[in-house]
């Protein structure tokens, strides 16, 4: 861990635009390239930054274990990968939501016997809550395949416009979690570099106010 910079880790992909333009308003400095570049490790100019570009599921990896000194990842990675790092600002940003869906004739089925999944642990947190028991397969991506194609009876997935669901005659059964990024921070770091990154936080908390107004 590097006591004169901070590193941060950034999620490639989905959130990325949204973080950056909210980094922008946080007066963070980034290049015009920053969005186009294949390079994985961007250095500002002038300024004591530099960011790591990353897949979301591995943000908050680099940063439990220090690589990064702070992550911007979504609450679903979070909860998901359960990794020791502090949750310190719900930036508001690329929101969605989790939710159990299937086909339309499958509400009466209670419990549900075969979930597919990409989030194994949520989706067994929530059915050992609700005190049912199921089959749960893990599933990388096309989620909403499963229970089409018959592998399994419902899905635990992400919902954002609803489309994927619609286009595939699946329905919504159970709202489990809202959704949004996180700005994520090293506990070590945090104790270090307390002074550099609660500047960081209080500026990304103004930024962020500005992109809850009008927000659902
Ligand atoms: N419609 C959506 N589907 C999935 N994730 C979404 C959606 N809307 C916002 N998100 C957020 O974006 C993150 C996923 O981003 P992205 O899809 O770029 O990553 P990924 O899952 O690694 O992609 P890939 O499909 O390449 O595996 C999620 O963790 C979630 O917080
Ligand atoms: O409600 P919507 O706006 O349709 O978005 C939800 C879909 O987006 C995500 O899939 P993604 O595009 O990441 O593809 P994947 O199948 O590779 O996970 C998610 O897993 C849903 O399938």
């Amino acid at each position: 861990m590097n006591e004169s910079i901070l590193t941060i880790a950034m999620p490639k992909g989905r959130i990325f635009g949204d973080a950056c333009r909210l980094l922008r308003n946080a007066g963070f400095r980034l290049p015009e390239t920053f969005e186009t570049t294949r390079k994985l490790i961007l250095e500002l100019d002038s300024e004591p930054f530099r960011f790591i570009l990353a897949k979301p599921v591995d943000v908050p990896t680099y940063v439990e274990y220090g690589a990064a000194d702070l992550g911007i990842a979504g609450k679903d990675v979070l909860l998901e990968s359960g990794r020791d790092v502090y949750e310190m600002v719900d930036l508001g940003i690329s929101k969605c939501h989790m939710a159990v869906a299937g086909k339309p004739n499958h509400r009466s089925r209670n419990p549900f016997l075969k979930i597919a999944t990409k989030y194994p642990n949520i989706a067994s947190n929530f059915y050992r809550r609700r005190g049912e028991q199921v089959d749960l397969i893990a599933l990388n991506g096309s989620i909403e395949l499963a229970p089409i194609i018959g592998l399994a009876d419902a899905i635990v997935d992400i919902v954002s416009t609803g489309q994927t669901l619609k286009e595939n005659g699946l329905v919504e059964f159970d709202r489990l979690l809202d959704i949004s990024s996180r700005l994520i921070v090293n506990p070590v770091s945090y104790r270090l570099k307390k002074n550099l990154i609660d500047q960081i936080v209080e500026k990304m908390i103004k930024a962020t106010e500005g992109t809850k107004i009008g927000m659902d």
